[in-house]
């Protein structure tokens, strides 16, 4: 199993999730974020103002998912989540050992 945490602008929160769930994506964690890319020091727009703050609000999503629908996943949110500006985000993606439902007991892909 796998899990996906990727940054995106906040925007792009329900096309993203609208994306995943199309690909069969069952549940995700959102959690509103700031950060800093490389624009550090550049100006960004955010709704309609620009910022030349250290820290811009974004939106985290944290997924797990069985390993076969990782390639799906990752090419939903990229295509959901990108405008072509900078600050569009980034996919970190690592490897899950366990998963388990606690309602159920059940572990694993079954889980997820
Ligand atoms: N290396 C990193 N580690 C952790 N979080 C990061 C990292 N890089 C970017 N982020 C997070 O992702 C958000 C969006 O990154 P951003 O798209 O600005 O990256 P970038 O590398 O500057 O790309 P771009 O040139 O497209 O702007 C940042 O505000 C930050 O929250």
């Amino acid at each position: 199993m796998k899990e996906i945490s990727a940054i995106i602008k906040p925007f792009k929160l329900d096309e993203v999730r609208e994306a995943l769930a199309e690909v069969g994506v069952m549940g995700l964690t959102v959690t509103e974020v700031k950060g800093f890319g490389r624009q550090k020091g550049h100006t960004e727009l955010y709704r309609g103002a620009e910022y030349v703050v250290d820290f811009l609000p974004k939106v985290k999503i944290e997924l797990v998912i069985g390993d076969e629908l990782l390639n799906p996943a990752v090419d939903a949110i990229i295509k959901a989540a990108f405008t072509g500006k900078i600050g569009d985000g980034k996919i970190f993606i690592k490897n899950v050992e366990e998963v388990i439902r606690i309602r159920t007991g059940e572990t694993g892909n079954d889980a997820v």
